[in-house]
């Protein structure tokens, strides 16, 4: 197949949302195993917002994330990121592309263990040849409090200043958006907190887009918005949620779940 000249870091045009889904459906398996994860979902995340996707165990969440970040693959329908449709893209700019354009926060903090805190969140930069911006880089290593942390190994740092390695390595190349996989997941409430609050910042002070999936009504209280997914289907959303009102529409996703 050929494939369109393309350019990961080139400016792109923008259409005011950072990833969009149409349709998208994904299958996992075949025959008696198969699962239908995703059902015809279309969601937008909108430049500068900050988006949790929440919903029962299995509904979905994941490969949706999975999805509109490249890292898997879709049944049908698409997916873009900015104005850029991922399906018109080989393999290696597939690669290019989640690189230059998207941040990944985990639960897993996935630092290098033999790195230090620098080295860690300026990795993506070294594997893509570009140096950091200086001014930037001082900028998010402030804002997430690492500045006296720069030289430690991720064994010398807390559970939560392991995570705010991870958020200064989502935030450093600028990408168009980022996002987490139940970022807090590991980290007690008070790690989890700071994580979020930074997560917030970034969205407010730096304009960056995030799209988190979580399962906790007070991490999605940090988003602007909430989506909520059942059994692969996008069945509601919540703009300036609170953890009561979360949790109350979670309540009735989980008892929908429970009766069907
Ligand atoms: N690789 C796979 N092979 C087969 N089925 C899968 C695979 N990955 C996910 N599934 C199924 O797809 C559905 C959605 O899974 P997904 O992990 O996206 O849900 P989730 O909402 O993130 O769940 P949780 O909150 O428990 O992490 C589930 O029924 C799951 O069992």
């Amino acid at each position: 197949m050929t494939t369109a000249p393309f350019d990961a870091l080139a400016p792109h045009p923008t259409t005011g949302f950072a990833a969009a889904t149409s349709d998208l459906s994904k299958v996992h398996g075949s025959g008696d195993t198969r699962v239908v994860a995703l059902d015809r979902v279309s969601v937008s995340f909108r430049e500068g917002e900050f988006t949790a996707i929440m919903g029962p165990s299995g509904c979905g969440k994941s490969t949706l994330m999975h999805c509109a970040a490249g890292l898997d693959s879709v049944s049908s329908g698409s997916v873009r990121i900015g104005t850029t449709e991922l399906s018109t893209l080989g393999d290696r700019q597939l690669t290019e592309l989640r690189r230059d354009r998207i941040g990944f926060i985990f639960q897993a903090f996935n630092l290098l263990p033999t790195l230090t805190a620098l080295e860690n969140i300026t990795l993506p930069l070294s594997i893509a040849g570009r140096r950091p911006d200086q001014q930037w880089l001082d900028r998010v290593v402030s804002m997430v409090g690492l500045s006296q942390r720069l030289g430690h190994r991720p064994g010398q740092l807390s559970g939560g200043q392991q995570q705010r390695v991870a958020v200064a390595r989502a935030l450093v190349s600028r990408p168009s958006i980022i996002f987490g996989d139940e970022p807090t997941g590991n980290l007690d409430s008070r790690a989890g907190a700071e994580v979020l609050g930074f997560l917030r910042d970034s969205v407010r002070e730096l304009g960056q887009t995030v799209v988190m999936v979580t399962h906790d009504p007070v991490a999605a209280g940090y988003a602007d918005r909430v989506v909520f997914l059942s059994d692969g289907r996008l069945v509601d959303e919540m703009s300036r949620p609170t953890p009561d009102r979360v949790l109350d529409r979670m309540k009735a996703l989980d008892s929908r779940v429970r009766t069907s």
